[in-house]
């Protein structure tokens, strides 16, 4: 097994003990730990520490062993795998690693399945523009979605040298952002900068709108070293293949911001990440007189007593009732039941690499 010190080649990328222990299984059977930088039609770059020369290098893999019609399973950026560096005709994933965290989005309204867009995030980070008059509703849908992937939400308030009233802003966005950090940035002048870059430790997954900023923020935050993950020759490969690790981004410091096209404009899937982003409502709801107050007509209701007296803003409950409607339909697929899949292959998986019963 691997040292699992914070001088192991591969805890930039968010490689620990933990996941080293996890993996000492599949490295008897021959195979190597790397993390997904990118997926693209049946096949993904994998960043890994080639066994040969010690150093990091991104390998293109075959995605199908690990590929199922659970899609929600399936392997995405960020993901950690066991890399079969010996498969003909190329390079493929025997395993994906339990997910620590992942950012789901539902695929389709009638479709009751999700489509993994980011695993293995610390921080959501969300970039909100100050250019235009934030959107609460918008940032609260972003935030219930960072709630729900098990990762912290980080609001970075970008452009701030724009506007001359950026703290007053910041103070109405984290109103409707309880228990998240709320930021103001400028990547022009470099406000807020140390204090976001303190902030995105480990894994960062980069969401906001469209001229948000994303793109900005990630070149300040990795500054001119952002591709200390050269591309090399695969294994099976004459030439140097072209593509790049532009959506896994190493930063200096440690850590990585993942920026992936899937991650900009995404919706919500399942769960409690609204009780979170909304924890001053499920607070309230809390000392309605009944338990199953629907805070409509009932008496004794706390949320519409607060509504009444406007410690609720009208608008923070719409969007609320707004989130929770498009959440519902999928509430009677949870991901409790997806974990105990996954942990359920995981074992038969990692039993049939070794033949040998798994530790609980
Ligand atoms: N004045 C100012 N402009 C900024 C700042 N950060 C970004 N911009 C500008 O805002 C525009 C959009 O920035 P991007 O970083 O491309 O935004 P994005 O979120 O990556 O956009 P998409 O790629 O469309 O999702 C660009 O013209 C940037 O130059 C800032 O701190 N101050
Ligand atoms: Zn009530």
């Amino acid at each position: 097994m691997l040292p699992h010190t914070s001088a192991h080649p591969l805890s930039g990328l968010g490689w620990n003990g933990e996941r080293d222990e996890q993996f000492a299984h599949l490295a008897e059977a021959g195979l190597t730990p790397g993390r997904i930088a990118r997926i693209d039609r049946g096949q993904c770059d994998v960043v890994l520490l080639d066994p040969d020369t010690g150093e990091l290098r991104t390998v293109r893999a075959d995605t199908r062993p690990v590929t199922t019609a659970e899609t929600v399973e399936n392997p995405c950026t960020g993901d950690w795998a066991a890399v079969d560096l010996a498969a003909q005709p190329m390079p493929a994933l025997a395993a994906l690693l339990p997910r620590t965290t992942a950012i789901i989005r539902k695929s389709a309204a009638k479709r009751s399945d999700g489509q993994v867009l980011a695993a293995n995030i610390d921080t959501v980070l969300i970039a909100v523009s100050l250019a235009a008059e934030p959107d609460l509703g918008r940032v609260e849908r972003f935030l219930a979605l960072a709630w729900e992937s098990g990762a912290h939400p980080v609001v970075a308030l970008t452009k701030a040298d724009l506007v001359n009233d950026a703290e007053f802003i910041r103070e109405d966005v984290a109103g409707v952002a309880p228990g998240a950090t709320v930021l103001v940035v400028s990547a022009e002048t470099g406000e807020g900068l140390d204090v976001l870059r303190a902030c995105v430790g480990g894994s960062t997954a980069l969401i906001g709108q469209s001229g948000a900023g994303k793109s900005t923020l990630t070149n300040a935050l990795a500054g001119t070293e952002a591709m200390v993950v050269q591309q090399t020759r695969s294994v099976d490969e004459k030439g140097r293949h072209t593509t790049t690790t532009r959506e896994l981004i190493p930063l200096p410091g440690g850590g990585v911001v993942i920026d992936t096209p899937g991650l900009r404009g995404v919706g919500l899937y399942g769960g409690d990440g609204l009780g979170q982003a909304f924890a001053e409502i499920d607070e309230l709801a809390g000392e309605c007189r009944f338990d199953d107050c629907s805070h409509r007509t009932e008496p004794g209701c706390a949320v519409r007593a607060a509504l009444a007296d406007g410690t609720l803003p009208e608008r923070r409950w719409e969007s609320f009732l707004k989130l929770q409607r498009e959440n519902e339909w999928i509430a009677s697929r949870t991901d409790a039941r997806l974990a105990a899949e996954r942990a359920k292959k995981w074992k038969a998986l990692t039993r049939s690499v070794r033949g040998l019963p798994v530790r609980k």
